[in-house]
Order: structure tokens, then sequence, then C-alpha cells
């Protein structure tokens, strides 16, 4: 290296040091994965270059042939990682190894516990990257130059971790990056060949580029001069997705995702396929095991990385997957477009929409063969991502079947807040004469539990599934109907509770809304303001009286979410449903005074609205005229 100018010191971004310090302390168990991170980083380097050179073909210089160089120093305690990629300027080193640029970033590291066991588990959702190089190393040297800039615009940054780095200019005679690290005492036992080796090979056997290190020293016979040692490529150095499926092994699989997906726990599951015919394509996806901290941030990268004949054309191409599966993790390649393609062609390509056609399936079929035959990991998946997929029968009507059949949910047979029970486990236990398929929508799952309108179904033992995820009420609006059954909502409209309900039953209704209609009448004079309806109720047994919303109305969770959004919200009064039954209510019709009847009345819609989750637009009323009344009680 020559004499380094133009030197100065920074400060990381407080998020950098936050994560600095928590990967060396939680991922300390893990530490072995530095290597192939930094391989992996490498890999990418080598790819760009490879995808700019197409275009500009005197980057590569007269230094075409890409690899990975792997030193080591055992005497120093030095590993050294080279690589012949894109390299950096001095602004890119500046912004790469000194910031981190996604945004939610200091959130996700505010809601870090401090638990080491817990927050390493979490880092996963991160991806762990460049900086892991620290949890072996306390000094980490970086040698770069870009592809293209002359010699001397080399950069060399330097730093202990410690909150501050230096970067200055020097000279190098090569594009790419060198890493050096400078290996803590105790982390001394990596530089030595025959560990990086197996490193190299068990995690980083099938990247695309050749790691290449020195020949391990040979035994020699006395007298004679030992062999120099040669360069020799460790690893074997074809891109995984292009070998046949039966060469390859679970364990290369999924060494490879997290190669692609900088994870480093193992994926869930993956789908292998080399599709020939009118269009030729490879895809290798992978469902990884955690969702990273941004998967609701609709703009954080997601896609596949793209391949074209093998050449590395970009990461995150996310238009070959809806994005209802922006969980998948993978790679395309593909022998039908052209190289020189751009995202913006990629939105408007026939090819491309068949291929997202053909991998959403693709995908939806893995998670359905996961389902069956590894329940437990379906779980972990429905528990990690099971709130994207509901995104699913909106955006992907046509698959809206094989969706249904992949959620989960809570119901009132399992009392628990997972969601756990499919539509086909609902069905198998669907009373005889139901020919419905119940379900409940509310904020909560407790107040959902607790809701009025699940008195009638406890009593005949019919199971309701209960939705209180966000998104739930408009996942509902787009699915009607599953394997014949149709869909009903228990709070809406009237009820129909097939044959579970006997004629008899009916009947009873009916007589009771004749006999008591003066009571009716006097009800929806008295609160209409605020319903648009008053009748005797089927869904009750306990409590006085509920609120249900008319058929066509927009549901309490759609109306929220529209107004959060600061849309118009439609207006609708709710139909108040009234259980004769009731003390109360019977107390109700023999109120004399149309004082009192119309503070009971309004006391029992209050309730109402309460049992159902929403809020009172004036809760200092009811307050009034419930002291009121228990005032009265007490007379
Ligand atoms: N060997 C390298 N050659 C060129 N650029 C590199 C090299 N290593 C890292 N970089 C640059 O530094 C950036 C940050 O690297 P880092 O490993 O921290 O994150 P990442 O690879 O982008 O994301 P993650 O590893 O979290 O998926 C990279 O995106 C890349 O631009």
């Amino acid at each position: 290296m020559t004499v380094e100018t133009q030197k100065e010191t920074l400060s990381f971004q407080t998020e950098v040091k936050q994560l600095l310090h928590l990967m060396i302390h939680s991922l300390y168990s893990n530490k072995e994965i530095f290597l192939r991170e930094l391989v992996s980083n490498a890999s990418d380097a080598l790819d760009k270059l490879r995808f700019k050179s197409l275009s500009q073909a005197d980057l590569v210089e007269d230094d075409a042939e890409l690899k990975i160089r792997l030193d080591f120093d055992a005497a120093a305690g030095t590993i050294t990682l080279s690589d012949n990629g894109i390299g950096m300027s001095r602004q890119d080193v500046i912004e790469n190894l000194g910031t981190i640029a996604r945004s939610g970033t200091a959130d996700f590291i505010q809601n870090l516990s401090g638990d080491q066991k817990k927050d390493s588990k979490l880092i996963g959702q991160f991806g762990v990257g460049f900086y892991s190089a620290f949890i072996v190393a306390n000094r980490v040297e970086v040698l770069t130059r870009k592809a293209g800039a002359p010699a001397e615009e080399g950069v060399h940054w330097d730093s202990t971790g410690n909150g501050e780095f230096t970067i200055g200019a020097v000279e190098l005679a090569e594009r790419g990056t060198t890493i050096i690290l400078h290996l803590k005492d105790e982390e001394k036992e990596f530089a030595d060949g025959y560990r990086l080796r197996s490193l190299i090979k068990k995690y980083s056997d099938h990247i695309s580029f050749p790691v290449v290190m020195k020949s391990e020293p040979q035994e020699t016979e006395e007298g004679k001069e030992a062999e120099a040692p040669q360069d020799e490529t460790v690893n074997e150095a074809t891109a995984l997705w292009t070998l046949p499926r039966n060469e390859i092994k679970d364990d290369e699989y999924k060494a490879f995702y997290k190669h692609v997906a900088h994870d480093f726990e193992d994926p869930l599951t993956w789908s292998h396929n080399r599709v020939e015919g009118a269009l030729d394509y490879t895809s290798l996806l992978y469902i990884p095991a955690r969702a990273p901290f941004d998967l609701y941030n609709r703009d954080a990268p997601r896609g596949l990385k793209l391949y074209i004949q093998r050449v590395f054309i970009m990461d995150d191409a996310e238009q070959f997957l809806p994005l209802y599966l922006r969980f998948v993790k993978g790679v395309i390649d593909s022998n039908d477009l052209s190289l020189n393609v751009s995202r913006e062609i990629l939105q408007n390509d026939k090819t491309v929409d068949t291929i997202r056609t053909a991998l959403s399936k693709r995908v939806l079929d893995m998670l359905k063969k996961l389902a069956a035959n590894e329940p437990e990991q379906y779980q972990k998946f429905w528990d990690e991502f099971g709130q994207v997929l509901k995104e699913g029968p909106a955006e992907d009507f046509s698959n809206k079947d094989k969706i249904a059949k992949l959620l989960r949910f809570s119901t009132t047979q399992t009392g628990e807040a997972a969601q756990t029970v499919s539509l086909d486990d609902y069905i198998g236990r669907m009373r005889e004469g139901q020919e419905k398929i119940y379900y409940i929508t509310a904020d909560s799952h407790t107040a959902a539990k607790s809701s009025p309108h699940l008195e009638v179904f406890r009593k005949k033992g019919v199971e309701v599934l209960i939705l209180s995820d966000r998104i739930d009420e408009w996942m509902m609006n787009y699915l009607s109907e599953y394997d014949g059954k149709s869909f009903q909502d228990v709070g809406r409209g009237s009820l129909d509770l097939g044959s579970v309900e006997t004629e008899e039953d009916k009947k009873e209704v009916e007589k009771a809304a004749e006999e008591h209609k003066p009571l009716l009448e006097r009800l929806k004079k008295a609160l209409e303001d605020r319903v648009q309806d008053v009748r005797v109720t089927k869904r009750l047994t306990d409590s006085p009286a509920c609120l249900v919303v008319g058929d066509f109305d927009m549901g309490a969770q759609m109306r929220k979410i529209m107004a959060a959004a600061g849309q118009k919200v439609p207006d609708s009064k709710p139909i108040f449903e009234v259980n004769v039954e009731h003390p109360l209510v019977q107390r109700l019709e023999s109120a004399d005074g149309d004082e009192r009847f119309n503070d009971l009345a309004t006391v029992l819609l209050d309730q109402a609205t309460l049992a159902s989750g929403e809020q009172l637009e004036d809760p200092g009323s009811y307050v009034t005229r419930l002291n009121r009344l228990l005032l009265e009680l007490s007379r």
C-alpha cells in the first residue's frame, strides 16, 4: 500500500454502533458465519461487475477471470479476503460501511430487549452482512477500488468497530475489494487453512465464483525442497440452481439459502424447478423461517435475484411474484429475457407475467405441501407470514381458493388467540345441517370472544371463526365461499343457522316479534337517530341486546381503516336486536313514563355498542344515565 492521503476519521451512524454491539454479543455462538457473509458480499460484487461489463466491456480491463481469494497469516492472526469485483468509491465506502440505509432500522433497534438470546433471533430479521466481521476481528481494514476508476482512487477504510473508522486515499493497482481481518486473540484459530477450507465448503460451495486459496504445504522427504504452494479452487463454484435436483443435498440447499438471503437460520422449505418448453427458466424459491423487520413496509426491498442465462442482472426483482408473496426469497434464471432488461421493461413484459403466474402457483403448492407434510413447520410459517398471505384473496383473485386453503384461524372451539384452524378442519367439524362457515370480526381476540353475537352459536355448539387482525374484514370482502359453503359474518344481516335451527326456533322468534310489536315500535321511535331498525333477536341467550350490521353496510373494522386513511366513511346505522326473554328488556317493556323508557333503552343501546368493541360518541351521558338508573334501583 502506498502512502495514505486525504485521511479522515468519521463516526459510524448511531444505528451501526448499536447493530455492531448487538451482533458481536448475540451472534457469538454463530461466529463462523462471518466468512459466509464476506464471501457472499464478494460474490455479489463479482455479479455486479459481470453485469456492468455487459454494456461496458472495458471495465474488466485485463483481469477477466472473476474470483475470490482467501489468504491467511497464522503468525499475524489475519485473514484476507479479496475479490476483483465492482469495488467501491470513497463515497460508496462511507455510505455502505458507515451507515445503514434501510428505513425503520432505528425503530427495530429500539425494540430490542437487551436479552441476548432473544435478540440474537431478532437479528435474523435484519440480515447480518459486512459488520459480522467484527464478531471475530478487533480491527478490520478494507482496501477497495471501483472498477473503471484510476489506481490513485483506491480507498483504505480502517476500524476497530468502536464507534469510528478512518478513511483515506491509497493507490491500488487492481480493482475490487480486499478485506483484512485482524483476529481477536481468542479467534486466531480461524487463521488456519483446514478450518477456512471447511468453512468455504460448508457455506459457500455453490456460489457462482471460485474461491481460491494457496494449497497447504506438503510434507517433504528429507533433503528435498518443498514445493511452493499452488493456487487451488476450494469450492465447487457452480451456481447451485444450475445443478439437477437429485445432485443437491438438503444441506447444500440450506447453505445456498443463507448466501442468497443473508440469513443465518435455515429456511422452512424450498422448491427448485427447471421449466422447459414455451418458456425456459429455472427457479429456486425459499420460504424463510422468520419475517424481516420491515415486512409490512410495502416499499422495503423484496423479490428474487434475477439471472439471465446465468448472468446476475439484479437483486430484488419484485416483478416475479405478487406482493402478498413478498416473503419468498430465491433466484430466477431465465433464458428468454434479454440481457439488457431494466425494471421498467420487466414491468410490462408478457414473459414476466407468465413466469409470475407460474411462480405464484408454485409457492402456493409448496406451502400446501408444507401444511400437509409438516404441519408444525407450516404453523411457524403462518405465525410469521400469515398476515401477508391474507392480502392474497384480494390481490390474486384467480388463486383465492388455493390461498383460502392455506389460511389459519382462531375459533370459538380452540378458545385461544393462536391461529391454528384451517377451513378444512372447520368444515370437518360442522354440525349436521350447518350450511355456512360462520365468522366474527372484532378489533381484538378478547373483544371477539366475549361478543354477545356468539351466544346462540355456543348454545347450538356451532364453531365460529374469530377474526381480529386488521386486514380480516377487508380480506373477507374477497372470500364469499369455500368448498361450496358461503361465509357468514355473525354480526351482519339476519341470522341464518340453516337446519341447525329447528322450525320451532323459527316460529318462536316470529311469535315473539308479533307479541312484542309495541315494544319494538316504541324502541324504534326512541332510538331512531341511532339505529335503522329494531327487531327480536335469535342471536342472544344471555345478553339483553346487540348491534347488527346491515347486509350491505360497511363493518366497523373497515370503517376504521377507511377513516384512518382519510377517506369518507359512508353513513349507515346499525340494527338493534333485543332479547325479549331478558329481564332488563322485560323491565323496559313495563317501564312507565317516556323518560325512564328512553334512559333504559339508550343504556341498552350504549352497552350493545360497547360490547361490539366500539366507542361511545357521548360516554358522559351514558354514565349519567346509568347512575340515574342505579340510584332508582337502590331506592
Ligand atoms: N466485497 C465488496 N465489494 C463491493 N461492495 C461491497 C463489498 N462488501 C460490501 N459491499 C457494499 O457494502 C454494502 C453493505 O454490505 P452489507 O453486507 O453490510 O449489507 P448487504 O450485503 O447490502 O445486506 P445484507 O448483508 O444485510 O443482506 C453492500 O450492499 C455493498 O454495496
